[in-house]
Formats: C-alpha cells, sequence, structure tokens
C-alpha cells in the first residue's frame, strides 16, 4: 500500500498552538473508576524496570498464549490534555501496545473518522512539539509501548535523524509510517535500528507474495497486515481472506502478525484472534468515541469500556 500511496508535502502551518496542561483534570486514576485495572507491570514498575520493546511485548504475549490488543488515537483530539488521559486509559486498561497518530493534514490512508480527527487537532493547532512535550511527561507513567504513528512528511520536514532521536528521547519505542515510498524504506529502517526504534511495516491483501516477504523481512517489531483494500475506518465484517493471509505471513517469517483495518466489535477481536493473529489493532472505533463525545470525559469513559469490552474477546 506504501507504493500505491503518492507522498505529498501539504503538511499544515499551525495556528496558535494547543499548549498541553493536565490541569483540567485531576491524577488519571480519580477521573477513572475506582475499579479501574491497574496492570501488575505497571504496579510493580521502578525506576529500574524498563517498559518493553515492542517485539519483546510480543515475545512475553506469545509465553503467555495471549494476542496483543493495540488501540490508534489521534494526538490533540479532541485535545492533547485529553490524549494524555486517553493513553493512561488505555494503559490501564490493559492494552499492550498503543499506537499514537500524529495530526497530517493530507491522510491518504485514512478514512472519513481518522480525517476529521486529524482536522480538528490541528485546527486546535496541534503540533508535533506539543505531542512531544505531552509525551515526555506521560509515556514514564505508561506500562506498555508507544508506536508512534506518522505520514513520512513530517518527518521529513524534521529531518529523519533529528526525528528519531527526538522521538526515542520521550521514551517511544516504535513507528508506523504507511505511506514511505518502497525504496526510501531502506534508509528510514537503517536511522530507526540507529536509535534503537522498531520501525512497522504494512503489507496488504494486494501486496505481490515476492514483496511482502521483502516486507515482513525488514519489518521490526511486528508486521502490520492491513486486513482490506482501500481506507481506514471500522467495517461490518473482517475480510475472511485475511486468516489465509496471517498463515501466508507466517510461513515467510517467525514475526509476530497484528492484524488492522476495520476491527470495531468484540466478535472481530475473537475472530482475528482465532485465526492466529498476534495482534488486533483497533482505530476509527477508538477515536469516534473520543472525538465526537459530548465531552472529554464521557469520551473517556466510553473508551475505557470500549476497550474493555474488545479486550475480554481475546483469549
Ligand atoms: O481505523 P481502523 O479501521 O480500526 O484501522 C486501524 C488504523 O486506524 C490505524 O492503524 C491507522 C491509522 N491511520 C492509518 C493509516 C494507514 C494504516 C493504518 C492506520
Amino acid at each position: 500500500m506504501a507504493a500505491a500511496l503518492k507522498f505529498t508535502t501539504s503538511f499544515l502551518q499551525l495556528k496558535k498552538p494547543d499548549t498541553y496542561s493536565l490541569s483540567r483534570f485531576p491524577s488519571h486514576k480519580s477521573s477513572l473508576s475506582t475499579k479501574t485495572f491497574v496492570p501488575m507491570a505497571a504496579a510493580s514498575l521502578t525506576s529500574s524496570s524498563r517498559v518493553l520493546g515492542l517485539a519483546e511485548t510480543f515475545t512475553r504475549l506469545k509465553q503467555d498464549g495471549k494476542v496483543a490488543f493495540i488501540p490508534y488515537i489521534t494526538a490533540g483530539d479532541p485535545d492533547l490534555s485529553t490524549t494524555a488521559e486517553a493513553l493512561k486509559v488505555l494503559d490501564s486498561c490493559g492494552s499492550d501496545i498503543i499506537e499514537l497518530g500524529v495530526p497530517y493534514s493530507d491522510p491518504l490512508a485514512d478514512g472519513p473518522v481518522i480525517q476529521a480527527a486529524a482536522t480538528r487537532s490541528l485546527a486546535r493547532g496541534t503540533n508535533f512539539n506539543a505531542i512531544l512535550s505531552m509525551l515526555n511527561e506521560v509515556v514514564p507513567q505508561l506500562s506498555c509501548p508507544i508506536a508512534l504513528f506518522t505520514y513520512y512528511n513530517p518527518i521529513l520536514k524534521r529531518g529523519v535523524e533529528k526525528f528519531m532521536s527526538t522521538i526515542k528521547d520521550v521514551g517511544v519505542h516504535g513507528l508506523v509510517v504507511p505511506d514511505v515510498p518502497l525504496e526510501e524504506t531502506e534508509f528510514l529502517r537503517k536511522e530507526a535500528l540507529k536509535h534503537k526504534l522498531e520501525l512497522v511495516l504494512l503489507t496488504t491483501p494486494t501486496t505481490p507474495t515476492d514483496r511482502m516477504k521483502a516486507i515482513v523481512e525488514a519489518s521490526e517489531g511486528f508486521v502490520y497486515l492491513v486486513s482490506a483494500i482501500g481506507v481506514t475506518g471500522a467495517r461490518v465484517s473482517i475480510n475472511s481472506r485475511v486468516q489465509a493471509l496471517i498463515q501466508d505471513i507466517k510461513e515467510a517469517t517467525d514475526k509476530p502478525v497484528a492484524v488492522g483495518f476495520g476491527i470495531s466489535k468484540p466478535e472481530h477481536v475473537k475472530q482475528i484472534a482465532g485465526w492466529g493473529a498476534d495482534g488486533v489493532i483497533v482505530g476509527s472505533a477508538m477515536v469516534k468515541l473520543l472525538g465526537e463525545a459530548k465531552s472529554p470525559e464521557e469520551g473517556l469513559k466510553e473508551l475505557e469500556n470500549f476497550t474493555k469490552s474488545l479486550i475480554s474477546a481475546l483469549p
């Protein structure tokens, strides 16, 4: 899919930056129901212990016979303070990896829900530096790793080397770039490896076998299997071809395979886990709850309930 996506340079010049401050929320514990589960890992996190990376997370889950739950949300929608709380809610509910999207003005691979979220976030003035300062404060409070999700243009604007060192400094573990041209993937991968970042690559139902094999060979952390043709967005049902696609990938690599696109119900999660996926990725359904709620507090509560309903469907 990456090669199909032309890469654009129309990154919006942002208006008044959305400064990040948690002042709107008391400590997130009190903004969540008292029975909120805090995973043992978080409870036992000390200054000496560290958050596992993406590949390590899958290794640990596989040893426990578990499937990774990987939510995606758009940074700054409805605002960065809510994003900070949402990251903690998703972590406290037991998410294994969180994909955090950098809003972009030309999100070619995104459907209407995530496009609207990016538009709202950019209209608020969300910028990359504000996202970094939020992450700098929130990542140390999380027990699961963050995979930053960005289109290629914001990386090029900052410079690949500078981009990689900057996100590493705030504790990001992985990177997902859906529109990096195939011929530039190797360079991006080398720079990511230099900064101990895991660059996750994507394969799709229409990716030729030879190219899929090259992608899974080069992908770090896990392989992202896009389940459907087209753009992101909740689907009524999941393409039954995904089962065979997962097996094809597993014949080509021992790396974990996580499936995304369209997943929006517990039965989707159960189905994909039953097909042998090592992880499930849910974006639009999460983004919709957060971005379209009557208030941030309501959005966070709905996000918590929805996340728990999906995680409870995993083995
Ligand atoms: O939104 P969905 O259909 O649940 O799919 C996950 C997706 O949101 C997330 O992984 C993602 C957000 N934007 C993307 C662009 C390309 C590939 C993947 C993505």
